[in-house]
This record gives structure tokens, sequence and C-alpha cells, in this order.
């Protein structure tokens, strides 16, 4: 696990920027795994930046993102669809009909997600998976006590998740209950990973990432047993009581 230390949120989405941008140009169709959430928002902006400067192209880019709640479809602004179209896929040279997202609102939620798997397959897997992470160290939708070899699948979400999530619905109650994530097993699979974590909300996940042993209680932990993993990480974030201690940690 290779820590990038940055100085803030901004600095931190460049710095995650500089390094898809660099994949993408060696390999223009490059199968690109997404997040949602408030982090990757920054290191969106900056690659559509990069996009408009002429620097890359998104033509051959194919996507797949790791979650979408149920029950949500495409048009509802609270949708990940509807956040990918908006926070990125709109403002790029992307072909929509390679950007993937489970459907939330499939018939069949257990076939969707048999399907998912089998296309991320198809396309010869996911060669660079970016993640964000949940305070309690979910990844995806995967939440504490998930198996590290699950695969795509339909789950009940964590009440705290709801909660942490409930700032973008008009209520608690909007908030769904279930979502289709890709498994952890399925986000190993990715030949590269890339963490992003940023703010103060973020030091107790930071220290359980850096201190533990990969365990299931953790999800996030999972990744230490991935061979390329990349973690971004801003000041804000690594600053907690024993901040000083992981820096020091890192630092070996
Ligand atoms: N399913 C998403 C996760 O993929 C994301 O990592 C997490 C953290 O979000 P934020 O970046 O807003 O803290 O939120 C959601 O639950």
């Amino acid at each position: 696990m290779e820590v990038i230390v940055a100085k803030n949120y901004e600095d931190m989405s460049k710095k995650a920027c500089a390094h898809i941008v660099s994949r993408i140009k060696e390999k223009p169709d490059l199968v690109l795994g997404l997040a949602t959430g408030s982090t990757p928002i920054g290191l969106y902006q900056n690659l559509i930046a990069e996009y408009k400067n002429n620097n890359i192209s998104f033509r051959r880019v194919v996507t797949f993102n790791l979650d979408e709640y149920v029950g949500l479809d495409g048009n509802d602004p609270n949708s990940y669809r509807y956040f990918m179209d908006h926070q990125l896929f709109n403002h790029i040279d992307i072909d929509k009909n390679n950007t993937f997202i489970p459907d939330g609102t499939a018939e069949n939620i257990e076939e969707e997600c048999k399907n998912y798997e089998a296309l991320i397959k198809k396309f010869g897997g996911i060669d660079l998976q970016i993640l964000g992470i949940g305070r309690n160290g979910h990844i995806g939708f995967n939440e504490p006590g998930s198996p590290f070899n699950s695969r795509t699948q339909y789950i009940r979400l964590a009440e705290s998740t709801r909660q942490a999530n409930s700032r973008f619905f008009p209520s608690l109650d909007d908030v769904p209950t279930h979502a289709i994530t890709m498994g952890i097993g399925t986000i190993l699979e990715a030949k590269e990973i890339l963490l992003l974590i940023s703010g103060k909300g973020k030091q107790e996940a930071v220290r359980r990432l850096f201190t533990e042993e990969p365990n299931e209680d953790f999800p996030a932990s999972a990744i230490k047993t991935h061979p390329k993993v990349f973690v971004f990480v801003d000041e804000d974030a690594l600053a907690s009581e024993s901040g000083k201690d992981l820096q020091e940690l890192l630092a070996k």
C-alpha cells in the first residue's frame, strides 16, 4: 500500500487526477472503476479540466460504478447514475453506452448483480478502481461484516450509512434501505486500486486502516491484501490525536 499525503482536498484531487490521466495515456481504453460520494467530486472536476484542456480523451474509456441505490432510477437526482452524469459524464467525451452502473430499478435484482459481474469480465476486468471510504470503513456499500470474497450483491444499508447519506435527501425516510454494490471480492480483482480519503470526519477510519490487520469488521482493510494500492489522504484526515504516530508509521 503506497500512501500519498496531500496538503488538502484540492491537492488530493489534483494528485489523484494526475495518476489517472497517466493511466489513460498509457491505455486509452482503460476500464475505470468509479465511486460516488463527496470525496471524488474534486477529482472529477480535475478530470473534466484535463479533458477541456485537450490533455486527455475518454472516447475509448469504459467505466463501472461501484454501486447504486435500489429503487431509484437514473432521473432521480439522488441516484448514482444521475450523480455520475452530472458530475462527470456530461462534461467529457465518453461514450455513455460504455458507462455502466448497476440498475437499481431492475425487476430481478439478483440477475442484475450476476449480469454486472459478467459485464465486467467481458471488458477484461477493471484496470483501476477508485474508492472512497465510509466512516465505518465501508467501501462501495460493503458494510462491516461483508466477506472479503463477496461478489456484486443486493445489500441492506447500515443505519449509520443511511444517516450519513441523508444529507443529500429531503429526510432520512427518503434514503433507500437497500443498494446493489460490487462485492469486496469484485473490488479486489481490479488490477489497481486508488483510495481517496479527505477531511476530519475520516480520521478514525484512517487510523483503523493504517493500524488494523485485514478484518471483515472494517471492510476497507481488505485492500491491504491487494498488491497495487495507492491511498491519497489529506492532512485533515490524517491529523487525529495519534496523527503524529500515523505520520511516523507512514514514514517507515
Ligand atoms: N457508496 C458511497 C461510497 O462509495 C462512498 O465512499 C461513501 C463515502 O462518501 P463521502 O465521500 O461523501 O464521505 O459514501 C457512499 O456510501
